[in-house]
């Protein structure tokens, strides 16, 4: 069994043991809740959310559930996904006992809106596309369906005695305290990418070009929905893979203020000679995008570097994450590569998603006065592995 579906099927095993998962989102709200399935919740696990949990108690289910089944959204002028609060039966809803009593209700999917009284005690969250939004709520609904329970989770912000939601240092104590498992929604992206088939093989077609002759190949992309696509050219055995991000001004315009275009040609010849596959990720700019990029540039002629450029606009020095070349790589039947980069973390990345690196080979563009000071920023603070006055590549 993959480490995957072993972490799955212990966290399955460790709800059903009546404790709560913590999950963390560290990126955008900063913040853990509780999170527990919905179809098992019992009164005590209400009594737990609300005492050491002290948030918002929230029932998550699928939009599209919950809209076939007559419930609907409340106004928002922020695009909080807030649906009409229920109750089930009719006591008063707010009791722990009445609150799992409503939660249970919802997860038995035969029950529809006029069987619930509203407005109730209970929130209801819409999870939507987890490719599109990964907040708690699209990643605890995925990580019942992943753990084989029903797609409806119950999940509560944790504040600590002051009432502040962003308090990690709380968030690990009270994991400790309870003996409670902590999760990030990164890691559960992780194994979402790795539990489902998001990408698949679209169209095929002949390229023939300046460095020989490859196939095309386009993909139907759930995962991020970019048109990445991919240069293929038959291999023996382990195959010589490119994975590139797109970078217009190199790529296309030879600008000399990087070494992209110069990687992508040299290793278009290499793919062409030795079998293997260029695959082109729609990243732009680190993926930030060309006219980030270009206001990155804007800073760096102002004398910030690349990496203190893309931070000051407000972005992590490299955004990319490399799920999606893992799924087109499995999608061409590839599992193990000899990877065709300078920068170690394309490596750890492909091997988080589950391909394995067998080789490194290094990948040196043209060192130009116009690139050098961005490649040394590259060496020094992303680690990359280019030995700069070793490189035949220079004309300073
Ligand atoms: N934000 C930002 N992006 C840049 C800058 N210069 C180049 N890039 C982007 O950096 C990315 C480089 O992509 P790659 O060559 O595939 O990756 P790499 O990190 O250089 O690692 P290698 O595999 O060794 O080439 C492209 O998306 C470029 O657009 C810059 O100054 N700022
Ligand atoms: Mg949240
Ligand atoms: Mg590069
Ligand atoms: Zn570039």
């Amino acid at each position: 069994m993959s480490i995957e579906l072993g972490i799955l099927k212990d966290l399955r095993e460790y709800f059903l043991s009546g404790k709560p998962l913590i999950l963390i989102d560290e990126n955008r709200e900063k913040e853990g809740d509780f999170v527990y399935p919905a179809e098992l919740i019992d009164e005590s696990m209400v009594e737990f959310f609300v005492r050491y949990g002290k948030g918002l108690f929230c029932l998550v289910a699928p939009e599209g559930d919950l809209l076939s089944r007559g419930f609907f959204k409340l106004p928002t002028n922020y695009g909080a996904n807030y649906f009409i609060p229920i109750d089930f039966g009719d006591g008063t809803g707010i009791s722990a006992y009445e609150r799992a009593v409503t939660c249970r209700a919802l997860a038995n999917r035969d029950k529809k809106i006029s069987e619930f009284r509203y407005p109730g005690h209970v929130m209801l969250i819409g999870s939507q596309d987890f490719s599109k939004r990964r907040g708690h709520s699209e990643s605890s609904v995925e990580l019942m369906k992943m753990c084989g329970f029903k797609p409806y989770s119950v999940i509560v912000e944790i504040l600590n005695e002051r009432g502040d939601s962003h308090d990690f240092d709380y968030l690990s104590k009270l994991a400790e305290k309870f003996e409670l498992k902590t999760m990030s929604i990164k890691d559960v992206w992780r194994l979402y990418v790795l539990s489902n088939e998001l990408i698949k093989i679209k169209s095929t077609a002949k390229l023939p070009t300046e460095y020989g002759i490859f196939e095309i190949v386009s993909f139907d992309n759930k995962l991020d929905y970019k048109e990445h696509f991919a240069l293929v050219k038959r291999w023996q055995g382990v195959p010589l893979v490119r994975i590139h991000s797109e970078c217009v001004t190199g790529d296309c315009l030879s600008s000399l203020r990087c070494d992209c275009g110069s990687q992508l040609g040299k290793a278009l010849k290499m793919i062409e000679k030795d079998g293997g596959v260029l695959i082109y990720l729609r990243q732009e700019g680190r993926d930030i995008g060309l006219s980030a990029k270009i206001s990155a540039y804007e800073l760096q002629d102002k004398g910030l570097d690349t990496y203190e450029a893309n931070v000051k606009l407000g972005f992590k020095p490299d955004q990319r994450d490399y799920a999606a070349a893992s799924q087109i790589l499995k999608a061409l039947g590839i599992d193990k590569v000899r990877l065709l980069t300078n920068n170690p973390n394309k490596v750890k990345a492909l091997e988080s998603y589950g391909i394995s690196v067998v080789e490194r080979v290094s990948l040196y563009g043209k060192v130009t006065k116009f690139n050098v000071s961005y490649l040394k920023t590259k060496v020094e603070k992303f680690g990359h592995l280019i030995e700069i006055e070793g490189s035949k590549e220079v004309n300073l």
